[in-house]
């Protein structure tokens, strides 16, 4: 069976009318979450954690921007590719004690790695000059995660 859309609902082009403004140019949350396997062991830990043990980590990455005039703030696709490329191929089936610049790889300091790194490659594409990272989180197990938002990290800028 086939279904004719109507013609005032049909929308294949560029146009944007009066009424579909009204949308455009707000502030919105996105958010997109991955998950990655990784090895790892804590040092300066007396604990299980010093042993070598792995995780499935997940990420949850909560950036804001603008909506565009096709309502989209940064494309899902983008968030994908660049959290891809710049953190998750990077640490997925590793062991993060080797692959990690120095540090107890502990949520928190890893949380703010990917804090910096995400930062660097949103700055560096220069394609969502408006978009902002509003909060990490990045879970090591079911019940326990680290967060970093933007407010900390730049409370943590100009303490400097
Ligand atoms: N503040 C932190 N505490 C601990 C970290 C950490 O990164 N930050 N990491 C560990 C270990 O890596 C450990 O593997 C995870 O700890 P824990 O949540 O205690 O693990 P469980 O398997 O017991 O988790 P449950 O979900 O409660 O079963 C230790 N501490
Ligand atoms: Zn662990």
């Amino acid at each position: 069976m086939t279904y004719d859309i109507p013609k005032h609902i049909q929308r294949f082009g560029d146009d944007i009318n009066e009424q579909e403004l009204r949308y455009h140019n707000r502030r919105v949350l996105v958010s997109k979450e991955f998950t990655f396997d990784s090895a790892h062991h804590l040092h300066l830990y007396d604990g299980k954690c010093k042993s070598l043990h792995g995780h499935t980590y997940k990420l949850q990455i909560i950036l804001s921007g603008k909506t565009d005039k096709r309502g989209i703030t940064i494309d899902f696709a983008d968030i994908k590719r660049i959290a891809n490329e710049r953190i998750i191929d990077r640490l997925d089936h590793r062991y993060l004690n080797e692959v990690l610049p120095p540090m107890n790889t502990t949520a928190e300091n890893m949380v703010v790695w990917m804090y910096e790194e995400l930062y660097a490659a949103l700055r560096e594409e220069g394609l969502y000059p408006h978009v902002r990272i509003e909060e990490l989180r990045l879970w090591e197990t079911p019940t326990s995660f680290a967060a970093v938002t933007r407010a900390l990290m730049e409370a943590e800028e100009h303490a400097e």
